[in-house]
C-alpha cells in the first residue's frame, strides 16, 4: 500500500504557510474539525467525486487503467491531484478485499447487505483511512461530505457512523480483527486482498515453476501477492532503430535495471517525452521487453528473407518492438489479431516502423484474422512466431486493479483451449528450422507449461529450446531465473517486471 497526503484539504478551512489545512482542534491524537459533519463540506471534493465516478463505472464493467485518465483529463484533474485521485481509485478497487471485511464490522451488517454505490464511498473512505497519510479528520469529512452529494442526505449519516467505528483502530487492530487464522493462502487473501483462488494458484505456480520449495514456498508467496498491490513503475522501451535509451535518458527517464532497449520514468507523464509522443518509443514493460528480444536472438537459419509473426498482436506493445528488430534484422513482419479494434491499435502502434519499412522496401502487415486458421492458411510460412496468448493476467495485477475480482476459475478452461489451439497453429505456421515464443502474462500452470507441455506431446515436429539462454539483460549478462528451465518464468517480487512466462520451440521437420 503506498501513502499519498491528501493534496486539497477541507474547502474553506484555515490553511498553513505552505497552503496545507489546519485542523482546528486536535483531539485525543486525533485532528478533528470543530463543526458537525452535516454541517461540513456538503458537497465533496472533486478529486474524491472523480475517484467515485472512476470506481462506479468499474462497477458497470470499465477498466480502470482507461477511465481513470478520462475522467482526470475531462475535470482538469492534474498534477498531484491527480497523483492523489490515482491512488484513491487503484488502492480501493486493489484493497476491498480487506476493507470488505473491515466495513462489514463497522457497519454491523455483511456488505451484501451495503447499496454499492454507499459501499465505492466507504472503500474510498476507508482506503484514506488505513493506507494513505490523510488526517483522519480529513478522510471522514469529506466521506461523508462525498456520500451527500452522490449517496443522499440518509446515506451520508450511516457512512458517517461506519467511517468513525473504522477510525477508532488502525491497520493493525483492524487486520487482527478481520484476517481469519488457520491457512497461509486464507490469510493473504484477506491480509492482501486477493481471491483465495489466485493465491492457491500462485502457490502452485511458484513451486511449478520451481521459483520455491516446500520450505520457502511461503514466504515467496507472501512477498509475491504483496507486490501485486505496490504500484508498477513506468517503464519504456526505446524502440531500436527509432529511440535509443539515451534519447529517454536525456528526458529524465534512467536506464532500466533488466532490459537493454529498456528505462525508468520515476515521475511525470512519458506523453510529455518526444520520443514517446512519437512512436518510436513507448511504455511498456521489461518482461515484455525481454521475451521479445528472446524470440529476435535465437539462431534461426532461412533461406531468403526471414518472415516473422506476432500470431495475437493487440494492442501491439510487442508488435511495436518485434516491427523494430525485425527492420534491424532486415525481416518481415506479419501482426494478425483477430480484433478489428485492437488491429487498429496495433496499426497506430507500428505506424513510426511502417514509414521505415516503405522507406527501406521492406513489408510489414497488419492484418484482421483468427490466429487458429493461420497454420492452415500458411503452413511453414515463418521463421520466428509470437504467440502472446489471451491468459487470465495473473501475473500483472499491480497494473489492473480490477483483473483480480473479475477473473473466475472457469475462465481458465475457455483460455486453456484457445492457448492450445494457437500455439498448434503458431507451429503449423512455422517453417523447418524456425522458432515459435509462447508467452503468457500469467505464471498459472495451466496457462504456461500444462499447455506447452499437451501440444509438445502430442507432435513430433517441435522441440522446447532453453529460453533462460536467450534471456540477456542490459549489460549483456544472463538474466537470473529461478527454476530448471528450459521455460521461462519472471516475477514481479524478484524482477520487477510483470510475471511473464517464456516458451521457445524449435520447429523440426
Ligand atoms: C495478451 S494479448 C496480446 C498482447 C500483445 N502481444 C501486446 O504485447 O500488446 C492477446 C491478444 O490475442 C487476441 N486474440 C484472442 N483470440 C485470438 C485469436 N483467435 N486469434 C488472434 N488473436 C486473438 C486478443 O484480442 C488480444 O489482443
Amino acid at each position: 500500500m503506498s501513502e499519498q497526503r491528501d493534496p486539497g484539504g477541507k474547502p474553506g478551512g484555515r490553511r498553513n504557510a505552505k497552503g496545507r489545512q489546519r485542523p482546528e482542534r486536535v483531539h485525543g491524537g486525533r485532528e478533528r474539525s470543530a463543526q458537525r459533519p452535516s454541517e461540513r463540506n456538503r458537497g465533496g471534493d472533486p478529486q474524491r467525486l472523480a475517484a467515485y465516478t472512476v470506481l462506479r463505472a468499474v462497477a458497470d464493467g470499465a477498466y480502470a487503467n482507461l477511465e481513470l485518465p478520462k475522467v482526470l483529463r475531462d475535470r482538469g484533474i492534474h498534477g498531484r491531484d491527480a497523483a492523489f485521485t490515482t491512488e484513491l481509485v487503484y488502492g480501493a478497487i486493489r484493497m476491498h478485499g480487506l476493507y470488505d471485511p473491515v466495513i462489514a464490522v463497522a457497519a454491523g451488517r455483511p456488505v451484501a447487505k451495503i447499496d454499492p454505490n454507499v459501499l465505492d464511498t466507504l472503500r474510498l473512505g476507508v482506503h484514506q483511512l488505513l493506507a494513505m497519510r490523510v488526517p483522519t479528520h480529513a478522510a471522514v469529512d469529506e466521506t461523508v461530505g462525498l456520500a451527500r452529494k452522490v449517496n443522499g442526505a440518509g446515506a451520508a449519516g450511516f457512512v458517517n457512523a461506519v467511517m468513525r467505528r473504522v477510525s477508532e483502530r488502525d491497520l493493525d487492530a483492524w487486520l487482527a480483527e478481520v484476517v481469519p487464522t488457520g491457512e497461509l493462502t486464507a490469510r493473504l487473501a484477506v491480509e492482501q486482498s486477493h481471491p483465495e483462488w489466485i493465491v492457491k494458484a500462485l502457490r502452485a505456480a511458484l513451486l511449478g515453476h520451481g521459483a520455491a520449495t516446500p520450505d520457502t514456498v511461503d514466504t515467496e508467496l507472501t512477498t509475491l501477492v504483496r507486490s501485486d498491490n505496490d504500484p508498477a513503475k513506468v517503464t519504456l522501451v526505446a524502440r531500436p532503430g527509432l529511440a535509443t535509451v539515451r534519447e529517454l535518458v536525456e528526458a529524465g527517464a534512467t536506464p532500466a535495471p533488466l532490459s537493454p532497449v529498456g528505462a525508468v520514468l520515476e515521475g511525470g507523464d512519458p506523453g510529455g517525452i518526444p520520443a514517446v509522443r512519437e512512436g518510436r518509443a513507448a511504455v511498456q514493460d521489461e518482461g515484455s521487453q525481454l521475451l521479445a528480444l528472446a524470440l529476435a536472438r535465437v539462431p534461426v537459419e532461412a533461406e531468403g528473407t526471414e518472415q516473422w509473426l506476432d500470431l495475437c498482436a493487440g494492442p501491439g506493445g510487442k508488435a511495436g518492438l518485434l516491427a523494430a528488430l525485425a527492420l534491424e534484422a532486415g525481416a518481415d513482419l506479419t501482426a494478425n489479431e483477430v480484433s478489428e479494434h485492437r488491429t487498429e491499435l496495433v496499426r497506430q502502434t507500428l505506424r513510426p516502423a511502417s514509414k521505415r519499412a516503405r522507406d527501406e522496401g521492406r513489408s510489414l502487415v497488419v492484418r484482421t484474422g483468427d490466429g487458429r486458421r493461420v497454420g492452415e492458411d500458411e503452413p511453414g510460412r515463418y521463421h520466428r512466431v509470437l504467440v502472446d496468448a489471451p491468459c487470465t493476467g495473473l501475473g500483472a495485477l499491480r497494473r489492473r486493479p480490477e483483473a483480480r475480482w473479475r477473473r473466475i476459475p472457469a475462465d481458465l478452461a475457455d483460455l486453456g483451449r484457445l492457448q492450445r489451439e494457437l500455439l498448434a497453429s503458431a507451429i503449423d505456421a512455422t517453417a523447418q528450422g524456425g522458432v515459435i515464443a509462447y508467452a503468457t502474462c500469467s505464471p498459472h500452470l495451466a496457462e504456461t507449461t500444462f499447455v506447452v507441455g499437451d501440444v509438445t506431446k502430442r507432435r513430433s515436429d517441435v522441440e522446447l529450446i532453453d529460453a533462460r539462454a536467450m534471456l540477456s539483460g542490459a549489460d549483456g549478462a544472463p538474466v537470473a531465473v529461478p527454476g530448471p528451465g528450459p521455460t521461462v518464468q519472471l516475477w514481479p517480487h524478484l524482477h520487477g517486471t510483470d510475471g511473464m512466462f517464456l516458451a521457445l520451440l524449435r520447429k523440426l521437420a
